[in-house]
Order: structure tokens, then C-alpha cells, then sequence
């Protein structure tokens, strides 16, 4: 079997913060709320989106309702590629795995539709084995089964892969699964992150490198 990357996809291969707290603002507008800004929707990025609205209509002193949440979905689902990009050197970390014999798989709690639009819309779709989203199985990160069948999707073994991400719980689920692990620095985890792990990636180009190390 081939190693294995397995990526987390916000804040690790894209910036997809401002679609996400475009649909979240867009919803608490319906609520005459005004905007929460990026800064206060950083760090409520990670466990999904539902638990994104849930922090976001609390910012507020809100609840969302089940009506907001399926509106939210929707709303970012169609808006997920207006202003989200790679990160600098993704592409070309991710080609040179390939090339290397590297399988790659995208492990987010983004849900899975909007993540296969997003992963589409920059080109990378055709290079992953797997894409396990956060309503493909009944759990998320940070439960490490989440890791576990992603790997098993793109047909993988857990003794051969590594894990990249940049939250906590990218790196709390890798460990579980028995995976070493990366932290993303450029992301929105918090630095502490990366001493939970065990390699810190400060670009894309650094990749490619760390993960031949962590899997000699
Ligand atoms: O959508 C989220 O909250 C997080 O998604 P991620 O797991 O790709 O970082
Ligand atoms: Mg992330």
C-alpha cells in the first residue's frame, strides 16, 4: 500500500474564512444583526458548521434554529468558492506527493458537498483518493474514527499515513488514529497547536519534505 496524506481542508489547504463568515453574516442579517468580523470568526472555525452558526448566532445572543441551519447550508454550499483560495504552494505540495507515489485524502468537518464543490473549483478534486467531510460518517474530527475511515476510503493504511492540519482538533484525531502529524502554522489554530504535533509546517513547500521524514 501507498503512504498517505491526509489533509484537513480550512485553514490547512484553503482560506475559506471569508465565504464562511460571509454565509454566517449573511444569516444574522436576517436577524437584523449586524456583521461579526473575520477575527471573530476565526477562531469559531473547526467543529463544523453547525456548531459555526451555533457560535456565531451566540456572539449575538442568539440561537440558530434548524430553518437557519438548513438555510446556512445551503447559502454556503452555493457561495463556497466566491472568495475561498488555495493557500500559496498547495498545488504544487500536492503534485509533488502525487508524483512521489503519495496518496492524498481531505479529512474536514466541512460538510462533504461543499467541500468536493470547493476542492473542484481550484483544480485539486482530481488529485485526492478520498474526501471524508463532516456528514460523510456518523463522526468528525476530533474522534480519531473519523481519520480511520477517511484513510480506508482512499483505500490507505493507518501505518503509512501522516496527518496535516491547523486546529487542535486535527492533531488530537491524527494522534488518536496513531498518525504523526503536522501543524499547519498558516491556518487559524492557535501556535500553541504545534506543540501538540509532531512537525511544524510554516509553507506548503515544506510538505512534501516532513512528510518523507515522518514516513521514511
Ligand atoms: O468547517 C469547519 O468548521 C472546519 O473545517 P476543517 O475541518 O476543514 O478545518
Ligand atoms: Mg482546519
Amino acid at each position: 500500500m501507498a503512504k498517505c496524506l491526509v489533509l484537513d481542508l480550512d485553514g490547512t489547504i484553503t482560506d475559506s474564512l471569508p465565504d464562511i463568515a460571509g454565509a454566517l453574516n449573511r444569516s444574522l442579517a436576517r436577524y437584523s444583526q449586524p456583521p461579526l468580523a473575520l477575527e471573530q470568526v476565526r477562531p469559531m472555525v473547526g467543529d463544523g458548521l453547525v456548531v459555526l452558526y451555533q457560535r456565531g448566532y451566540a456572539a449575538r445572543g442568539l440561537v440558530p434554529s434548524d430553518e437557519d441551519m438548513a438555510l446556512g447550508l445551503a447559502d454556503y454550499t452555493a457561495h463556497s468558492t466566491d472568495e475561498t483560495y488555495a493557500y500559496p504552494g498547495a498545488l504544487d505540495a500536492l503534485k509533488a506527493l502525487k508524483s512521489a507515489g503519495w496518496q492524498l485524502a481531505v479529512c474536514t468537518n466541512k460538510p462533504e458537498e461543499p467541500a468536493r464543490i470547493l476542492l473542484d473549483h481550484l483544480g485539486l478534486l482530481p488529485l485526492l483518493d478520498a474526501v471524508g467531510g463532516g456528514d460523510s460518517f456518523p463522526v468528525k474530527k476530533p474522534d480519531p474514527d473519523h481519520i480511520r475511515l477517511t484513510v480506508k476510503a482512499a483505500g490507505a493504511s493507518l501505518d503509512e499515513a501522516v496527518m496535516i492540519g491547523d486546529h487542535h482538533n486535527d492533531v488530537a484525531s491524527g494522534k488518536g488514529a496513531g498518525l504523526p502529524t503536522i501543524f499547519a502554522s498558516w491556518g487559524y489554530g492557535p501556535a500553541e497547536v504545534g506543540l501538540e504535533a509532531d512537525a511544524v509546517a510554516n509553507s506548503f513547500a515544506d510538505v512534501p519534505g516532513l512528510c518523507e521524514k515522518l514516513r521514511p
